[in-house]
Order: structure tokens, then sequence, then C-alpha cells
């Protein structure tokens, strides 16, 4: 199976994104943030975290209208899926694929640790490799990770099971302990957290790696 990770001037999670995929059997190729269309017959396109264009604006504001975000925007719209990480959520709702926005830390500092996370749904190809209610840990690292929706969103993701992951102890003041949600079709996937972090037995955890098992595992041909 294809994957393409975006690559934005700032990015720097997405080598190691690239890592993860690869070793989860997928076959990668980077992509540029000038380029207008993704490489054909891609699957998923990976949105890795950093700080693309120096955060300037807003976190992810400016790399959500490169021209490659268009074509992310037509992949998904086309039904492929999509899996933005920390800033790569920020481009996400910056695009209008996921809702909501992320907004600065409630205690306004850049937090930096590994965070335990409730596993809170299992119904999706990123989320498969969990049991229902399994407590992970995985490593946050920004200072706009804060995610806000009005109550109304917030009761529709509820009730549509899109949360899919929620922080124990949560270190940003995100509505509902939320720190990463689906969109309504279940194929694109947002979250703060760094599973590609977590990932191998030199990362000293290995909690994320299910989910790369589980997206990439679901979508090669048998
Ligand atoms: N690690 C990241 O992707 C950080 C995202 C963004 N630059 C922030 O600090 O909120």
């Amino acid at each position: 199976m294809k994957a393409a990770v975006l690559v934005f001037p700032g990015s720097n999670c997405d080598r190691d994104l690239a890592v993860a995929f690869r070793n989860a059997g997928a076959d990668v190729t980077m992509v540029w943030h000038k380029d207008s269309a993704l490489p054909e017959g891609v699957d998923v396109v990976g949105i890795p975290g950093g700080f693309s264009f120096g955060d300037y604006l807003r976190c992810g504001a400016i790399a959500a209208r490169s021209p490659i975000c268009r074509a992310v925007v037509e992949h998904v719209h086309r039904g492929g899926y999509a899996l933005g990480i920390c800033n790569g959520f920020q481009v996400l709702t910056e695009t209008g694929l996921l809702p909501g926005a992320l907004m600065r830390n409630a205690g306004l500092k850049f937090v930096c640790k590994p965070v335990d996370l409730t596993v809170s749904t299992t119904n999706s190809i990123f989320t498969s490799g969990y049991e229902m209610g399994q407590r992970i840990t995985i490593p946050v690292a920004h200072h706009d990770g804060n995610y806000v929706a009005p109550d109304d969103l917030v009761a529709r993701l509820r009730d549509e099971d899109r949360i899919a992951f929620g922080y124990c102890d949560n270190p940003n003041g995100s509505v509902a302990d939320i720190a990463g949600i689906l969109s309504e079709n279940r194929r694109v996937l947002g979250l703060m957290p760094h599973p590609e972090r977590a990932a191998e037995p030199a990362h000293g955890n290995t909690d994320g790696a299910a989910l790369f098992r589980a997206l990439i595992g679901a979508l090669t041909p048998a």
C-alpha cells in the first residue's frame, strides 16, 4: 500500500512519520508542499507534526492553503484516508476536513511530555488495533493543542463515536479532554499526541505502533 507524507517548511516530524509508516509495511513517498498532486494511487496521506511556516498567522493556517493541501482535500473527498499528527491535526482543522480548532494551551506554556490517553473508540482503521478504553502513553509537544468546539459539536462527536482518544489528565485545556477526533466517514484522524514517537523499542515505548500496524495492515491487500 502507498502512503504519502507531506513536507512543509518547518515540518520536523515528517521523517519520523515516514519511518513509522515504513516499519508498518507502507511504501512511502515524501511530498513537498508546492506539489499540486499526490503520487498516483496513494491510500493514506500523513500530515506530520512541526512548525509549518513558523506557526505564523495560526498554526497550520498557511500550510492548509498550500497547493498540496488542495490535492489532500480532493483525496479525502474521494474517500481517501488521512492522518494528521499535532501540526497535522491543526492543518486538518484549518482545511475544514476536521471540525473545531486548536487554540493556545490553557496554561500558555509549550507542553512536552508523555501523557496517558484513553482509546475512546476502536471503530476506525486507526484505532482497531487497541482495546476499547485501553490506556496508552504517547508523547505530546505543542503550544496550541487546546481543542475547542461548541457544545453541539462536542455532543455530535460523542453521539457519532468520533472521539478517538481522550486525555486522562488534560495537559492543555481541550474541551471534553479530547486528544483526537475522526471525520464523519471515519477516514480522517487528527490527534495532538505523537504516536510516531512511541512506535519502536528504541523510543522506550511502543504504544503508538498499534495505530500504524492497524492502519497500514487494513490498507494492504492480502
Ligand atoms: N509538535 C507539533 O507538531 C507542534 C505543533 C505546533 N507548532 C504547536 O506548537 O502547537
